[in-house]
């Protein structure tokens, strides 16, 4: 027995069952967890490096470890992301929601380790990461810490971790920050999801840039000037009702202040705030945001707010948000018109939606959004709100002529004289065009007077009243605005025209009589009057009189007391629409005659006449006016 004891074989068995043995025992034993499996290298006073047992045992036997230890290992890896409802997200606004998915692993750890809220040793050496040299650079350090949900309510252990730059203690029931006070060197301080119902009651680190203290139980803002270096600041989801301390923040570029229960916008100041939350506040007015001149992003979606009146100065901002408000006016848009950088807006949830086309008329008032509603806007879109609320002259030209043409189809056929020498050749007509009240009237008038063997004046009709010395059939055709739509109904006229909240139309009769005579019509018209006629088979001459002292056009326009401010801006700014056709479109006009002086421009247009006629030879005129190019309409 004694021999067979002392055989080499049965050694080598006997180690084999003790070995056995002793590992059965010890993964059976109840209070078997990852920190006892751990032991710790101190280098520097308060930070380890952690060795981990694991790191010594066979690789089948880490395979079986590993379910263990992996989620812990995991969690210090997971980067927060993700801003608040309604709110753009860079990656500075953490989401301290996600600790929420945490719950579960949490739970598993709690079966591990028995806890009672006081932050140990051994934890701190499983959050810490980025190992890198302090901030006077003679020592090798861990630089960022996290430590969320751990259900931690004491973290005074902390104030000897005096080299970190990152600390992470969110989802957890820390009620007092005052450890912070002792890390001179952090930069960044996420604690959302706490108990905290105070406000940075700590010595302020010189370099602290992003605080996150979102979801806690924060009522009060405080002085908040010696936190000169603060960049970012999250406190959404507290009950903080009102705005303050921040004055001398002077750094401060990113705030979210949503889901307070803030009444008013206040506290500002000049501050160079780029990205602001006020969303799911109790905000009714814009107010307090003048100086923010920065501002590039704000966001009050889920508030009362019913005018957008204090948003007129934010000439950076490019996205705004009023979702879940109570604009009701369209009218309201004025006050964002001016917005230079605009391109995002969010009315979702405004009754102002509810109103009949409410889309086509932001876009024509914010023709450079991108984006309305959470919806891109096509270009289509854009160009038929243009052409619904302001449609170009060609646009009003096209449409005039479709109805005119129709209309004039619809009626019963006529068979009349004509006065034409064939029937291939149209009435000759001179047409007088420019901005109102240039001279244009006059001018045809002293023509027809002066070469009235060859024209005669066709007076347009209109519903205006006559101003002073104007006469009835003379100048113009006086009617009702019902009898103007009879008249266009029952397709009488060639052409119409709104200008100035007025209609003007160019009878057939008008031309016909003239022509009957064996005459030419001469008459004026706006631009739109002249394409809608080029649209038609007219083939009229037409002369551009362009007011090229656009100064004392203004005060000529002024002076004569018959139109209102808006009018003569209107009247103003259509210098450059013609001015603009005439370069774009070389021989669109025949000729230009600048009307500056009236008198200078009829001698200059009675020599292009009498060209036109025949009358002189054509070098004689050609210094006097602008000719664009040799026109087709006859006069005889
Ligand atoms: N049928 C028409 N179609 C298009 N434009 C028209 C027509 N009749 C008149 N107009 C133009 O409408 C504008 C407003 O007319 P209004 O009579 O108020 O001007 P005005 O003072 O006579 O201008 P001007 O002295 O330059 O002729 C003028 O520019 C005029 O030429």
């Amino acid at each position: 027995m004694r021999r067979i004891l002392h055989f080499p074989g049965c050694f080598a068995l006997w180690f084999y069952l003790l070995v056995t043995s002793v590992y059965t025992t010890w993964r059976l034993t109840p209070g078997y967890s990852v920190s006892q499996q751990r032991s710790e290298v101190t280098l520097y006073r308060g930070l380890r490096v952690r060795n981990m047992a694991v790191a010594v045992l066979s690789p089948g036997f880490q395979e079986e470890f590993s379910h263990i230890r992996r989620p812990a290992m995991e969690k210090q890896q997971r980067v927060p992301s993700a801003g608040s409802r309604g709110t753009p997200s860079p990656d500075y606004y953490g989401d301290p929601r996600e600790c929420d998915s945490d719950s579960s692993e949490q739970e598993e750890d709690k079966m591990e380790v028995q806890f009672d809220g006081e932050l140990k040793e051994e934890m701190i050496s499983e959050g810490l990461s980025m190992f890198g040299r302090s901030a006077l650079g003679s020592e090798q350090v861990y630089l960022h810490l996290n430590l969320s949900n751990r259900k931690l309510d004491n973290i005074k252990i902390l104030c000897s971790y005096i080299h970190l730059h990152k600390l992470d203690v969110s989802c957890n029931e820390i009620t007092d920050l005052s450890c912070v006070g002792h890390m001179p060197y952090l930069t960044e301080l996420r604690a959302s999801k706490n108990k905290l119902s105070t406000f940075f009651d700590f010595i302020p680190p010189k370099n602290l840039t992003v605080v996150d203290l979102s979801y806690n139980n924060i009522s009060i803002m405080t002085d908040l000037s010696a936190h000169r270096a603060l960049t970012t600041l999250i406190l959404s989801n507290n009950n903080i009702q009102e705005i303050t301390g921040l004055e001398k923040c002077t750094s401060l570029k990113h705030v979210d202040l949503a889901h307070n229960n803030i009444h008013t916008i206040s506290g500002f100041g000049h501050l160079p705030i780029r990205t602001l939350s006020l969303a799911s506040n109790q905000i009714k007015n814009i107010s307090g945001l003048e100086k923010l001149k920065s501002l590039q992003m704000l966001d009050l979606s889920s508030n009362q707010i019913t005018s957008l009146e204090g948003l007129e100065g934010l000439e950076f901002l490019q996205i705004l948000d009023l979702q879940d408000n109570e604009i009701c006016q369209i009218s309201e848009i004025a006050f964002i018109e001016d917005l230079p950088l605009l391109h995002i807006l969010n009315l979702l949830k405004n009754p102002v939606q509810e109103q009949a086309e409410y889309w086509l008329s932001v876009l024509f008032m914010l023709p450079r959004l991108t984006e309305l509603d959470q919806k891109k806007i096509r270009v289509e879109e854009k160009v038929a709100a243009v052409n619904k609320y302001d449609p170009p002259p060609e646009v009003i030209a096209a449409r005039d002529h479709m109805a005119n043409v129709m209309y004039g189809i619809i009626q019963p056929q006529k068979i009349f004289d004509s006065t034409l020498p064939n029937l291939d050749t149209p009435y000759p007509m001179l047409v007088l065009t420019g901005p109102q009240s240039c001279g244009k009237r006059e001018l045809a008038h002293r023509m027809c007077r002066e070469f009235k063997e060859f024209f005669r004046y066709g007076p347009c009709h209109t519903t205006r009243n006559p101003y002073f010395g104007e006469e009835k059939r003379f100048d113009y055709h006086f009617v009702s605005p019902e009898m103007f739509e009879e008249m266009t109904c029952s397709g009488q006229f060639l052409l119409t025209m709104k200008y100035s909240g007025h209609y003007y139309g160019l009878s057939r009769e008008a031309v016909e009589s003239v022509a009957r005579e064996g005459l030419a019509c001469c008459t004026h018209l706006e631009i739109e009057g002249v394409r809608s006629l080029k649209n038609s088979y007219f083939e009229p001459r037409c002369i551009l009189l362009l007011p090229m002292n656009k100064e004392k056009y203004e005060g000529w326009l002024r002076r004569k007391g018959l139109f209102t401010r808006p009018e003569i801006d209107v009247a103003v700014s259509r210098v450059d629409m013609y001015m603009k056709i005439h370069q774009d479109h070389p021989g669109f006009f025949d000729s230009v005659i600048n009307v500056d002086e009236l008198d200078e421009a009829y001698s200059k247009l009675r020599l292009l006449v009498k060209e036109y006629l025949g009358l002189i030879e054509p070098a004689l005129s050609s210094e006097s006016t602008s000719r664009t190019k040799s026109g087709t309409g006859k006069f005889v």
